[in-house]
C-alpha cells in the first residue's frame, strides 16, 4: 500500500502535463491531473492550433485575389467572421474531448478544478478537498503579460483574439514578437485596419536580420502599419464605442481593439510554492535542473513554467522525459534544448533552425552565409511581388551547418524536414550531392550558392 492517495499530481493539463500523466501511467504509476480551465491547455484551447486555423483562414483572401490569374473566376466573394470563429471554437471543443478521453483511457483522475501546493506532499484543491501525492509535477504553463498603461484593461490578450464578437475595422497590436506579427498577419487579411506598436525597432529578435528585414518590408506591403520606438499612454472608451488611444510622440487615435501581446509569464501566483519550499528564479520561472527537476527531490517542472523554451513540443518532450525517467524502467535523460526549431506563422511565415548569421559569426569567427533569393513560381504567375529568402549558415572550418533560416511559403513544413540535417550535424557538401525534387521551393536548400 502506498503511503500516498496519488503516486504522481500533475498541475495543469496543457501540453506538457497531459503528456507527462498519460505516459507516467503507462508506466504504472496512479496519476491525478487538475486544471482550473479547460484539459488541452494553452496550445489546444487558445495558442497553436487554434491560431493555425485562423491562420489558414486568412490566407484565403491571398488565394482568392491570386486565382484570377489562374483563370478562375470567383463573383462576390466575402468574409464572415463569425463562421469561422465559431467552426474554429467547435473544433477546439472536439480537441478538448479527444484530450480528456485519453487521459480518461490511461485512468488518470481528473479534477476539474484550481490546484494549490498546501504541503511537501499536498495538494489543495479549490472545492476544499485535499489529496497527497509521491511525486508533483507543475506544469502551470504561463499567462499574457499586460503592460500597464492608463485605461490598460480595456486591451485584450491573445486569449480574447480567438471569441471577438465581430472583426474590428482598425487595431493596434502592442509588442513585436511572435504573437504580435501572426495576429498582425491573420487580422491584416480579414481586411481589419491593423497597426503594430513597438517599444524598439526591432521584430522578432531570435530571428535572422535579413528575414526579419524581410518579414517587415512584406508586411508593409500587404497594408500593415508599424509604429516603433513607442509606448503607450493611455486607452480611453469613446461614448460611441471604440478608443481613443495616445502612444508616445504620436497623435491620439481612434481604434475598435487594443490588443497586447508583449510576451507571457509563467503561472506561479498562489500556486503555494512557498508551503514545499520550490525555488522560482529571476523571472518567476519555476527553477530546474536538466531533468526537470526544482530543488525540492520530488517536485519536478516543465513547460511554459520554466521558461527554458516556450513552445509546445519542447514542453511535451520536457513531459515525456520526465515521466519516463521517473517512472520508467530505463536510465533518466535529459531533453537536449539545442537547435530547437521554429517557426512564425505569419504572413508569408518565417522558419529558422540553429544559429542566426550574427550568432554564428560571433561564436564561431569564420562563418560561410549561403543564400537564396526568389520569386516562388505561384507568386509569378500570380502577380504577387513577393520575394522569398532562405539562408544557410556553415562553419567556415568543416562545412558543417549550423543553421538554416526561411521566409516562404511554407517554410516551417520545409523546415521540419532541414532541421533533421542540422541536429545531425551535416554539411554543405551533404546537402550538395542530394539531388533536387523539381520544380519545388525546397529544391533550393540543396541548390544554394
Ligand atoms: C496565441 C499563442 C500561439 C502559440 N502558437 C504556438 C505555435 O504555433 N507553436 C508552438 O510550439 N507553440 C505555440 N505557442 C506556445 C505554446 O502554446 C506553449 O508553449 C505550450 O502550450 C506550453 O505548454 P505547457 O504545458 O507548459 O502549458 P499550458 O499549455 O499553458 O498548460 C498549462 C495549464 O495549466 C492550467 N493551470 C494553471 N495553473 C493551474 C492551477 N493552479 N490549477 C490547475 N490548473 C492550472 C492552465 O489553465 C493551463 O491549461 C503559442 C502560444 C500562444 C499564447
Ligand atoms: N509560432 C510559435 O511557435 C509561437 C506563436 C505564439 C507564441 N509562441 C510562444 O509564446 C511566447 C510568447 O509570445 P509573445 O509574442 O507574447 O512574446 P515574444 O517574447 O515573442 O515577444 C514579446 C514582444 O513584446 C515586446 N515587449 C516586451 N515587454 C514589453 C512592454 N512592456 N511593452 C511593450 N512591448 C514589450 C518585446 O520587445 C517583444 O517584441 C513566445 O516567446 C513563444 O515562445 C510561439
Amino acid at each position: 500500500m502506498s503511503d500516498y492517495d496519488f503516486d504522481l499530481f500533475t498541475i495543469g493539463a496543457g501540453s506538457g502535463g497531459v503528456r507527462a500523466s498519460r505516459v507516467a501511467a503507462t508506466h504504472g504509476a496512479k496519476v491525478a491531473i487538475a486544471e482550473e480551465h479547460r484539459i488541452g491547455g494553452t496550445c489546444v484551447i487558445r495558442g497553436c492550433v487554434p491560431k493555425k486555423m485562423l491562420v489558414y483562414g486568412a490566407h484565403f483572401a491571398e488565394d482568392l485575389e491570386d486565382c484570377q490569374r489562374f483563370g478562375w473566376k470567383i463573383d462576390g466573394k466575402s468574409f464572415d467572421w463569425t463562421i469561422l470563429r465559431d467552426n474554429v471554437l467547435a473544433d477546439v471543443d472536439r480537441l478538448e474531448g479527444a484530450y480528456t478521453e485519453t487521459l480518461e483511457n490511461h485512468d488518470v483522475t481528473i479534477f476539474h478544478e484550481r490546484a494549490e501546493i498546501a504541503g511537501p506532499h499536498t495538494i489543495a484543491l479549490a472545492s476544499g478537498k485535499s489529496v497527497t501525492a509521491r511525486h508533483i509535477l507543475i506544469a502551470t504553463g504561463a499567462r499574457p503579460f499586460m503592460p500597464e498603461c492608463q485605461g490598460a484593461e480595456h486591451a485584450i490578450s491573445s486569449n480574447e483574439a480567438f471569441h471577438l464578437d465581430k472583426l474590428p475595422k482598425r487595431m493596434l497590436i502592442a509588442g513585436g514578437g511572435y504573437i504580435a506579427n501572426e495576429f498582425a498577419g491573420i487580422f491584416n487579411e480579414f481586411g481589419t485596419k491593423v497597426t503594430l506598436v513597438n517599444r524598439s525597432d526591432q521584430l522578432l529578435r531570435s530571428y535572422d536580420e535579413a528575414l526579419r528585414d524581410r518579414l517587415l518590408q512584406i508586411s508593409l506591403m500587404k497594408g500593415i502599419e508599424f509604429k516603433f520606438n513607442t509606448i503607450f499612454e493611455y486607452i480611453k472608451p469613446c461614448d460611441d464605442g471604440g478608443y481613443k488611444v495616445k502612444l508616445s510622440d504620436c497623435e491620439e487615435e481612434v481604434v475598435d481593439c487594443v490588443m497586447f501581446a508583449v510576451g507571457r509569464r509563467p503561472n506561479i501566483e498562489g500556486l503555494g510554492l512557498d508551503n514545499a519550499g520550490v525555488e522560482l528564479g529571476e523571472g518567476g520561472e519555476i527553477k530546474v535542473d536538466r531533468f526537470s527537476k526544482t530543488n525540492i527531490d520530488h517536485i519536478y517542472a516543465v513547460g511554459d513554467v520554466t521558461d527554458r523554451v516556450q513552445l509546445t513540443p519542447v514542453a511535451i518532450r520536457e513531459g515525456q522525459a520526465f515521466a519516463d525517467s521517473v517512472f520508467g524502467k530505463g536510465d533518466p535523460y535529459a531533453v537536449d534544448h539545442s537547435c530547437v526549431p521554429s517557426a512564425v506563422f505569419s504572413h508569408p511565415p518565417i522558419a529558422a533552425v540553429g544559429m542566426t548569421e550574427g550568432e554564428a559569426k560571433n561564436k564561431l569567427g569564420a562563418v560561410r552565409v549561403y543564400q537564396s533569393d526568389f520569386r516562388p513560381m505561384k507568386n509569378v504567375l500570380a502577380g504577387r511581388n513577393e520575394r522569398s529568402l532562405m539562408k544557410m549558415i556553415c562553419d567556415a572550418e568543416d562545412g558543417r551547418i549550423v543553421g538554416i533560416h526561411m521566409i516562404a511559403p511554407e517554410a516551417p513544413e520545409m523546415m521540419q524536414a532541414a532541421a533533421i540535417a542540422v541536429k545531425a550535424g551535416l554539411t554543405k557538401a551533404d546537402f550538395d550531392a542530394t539531388i533536387a525534387i523539381h520544380p519545388t521551393m525546397a529544391e533550393e536548400l540543396v541548390l544554394m550558392r
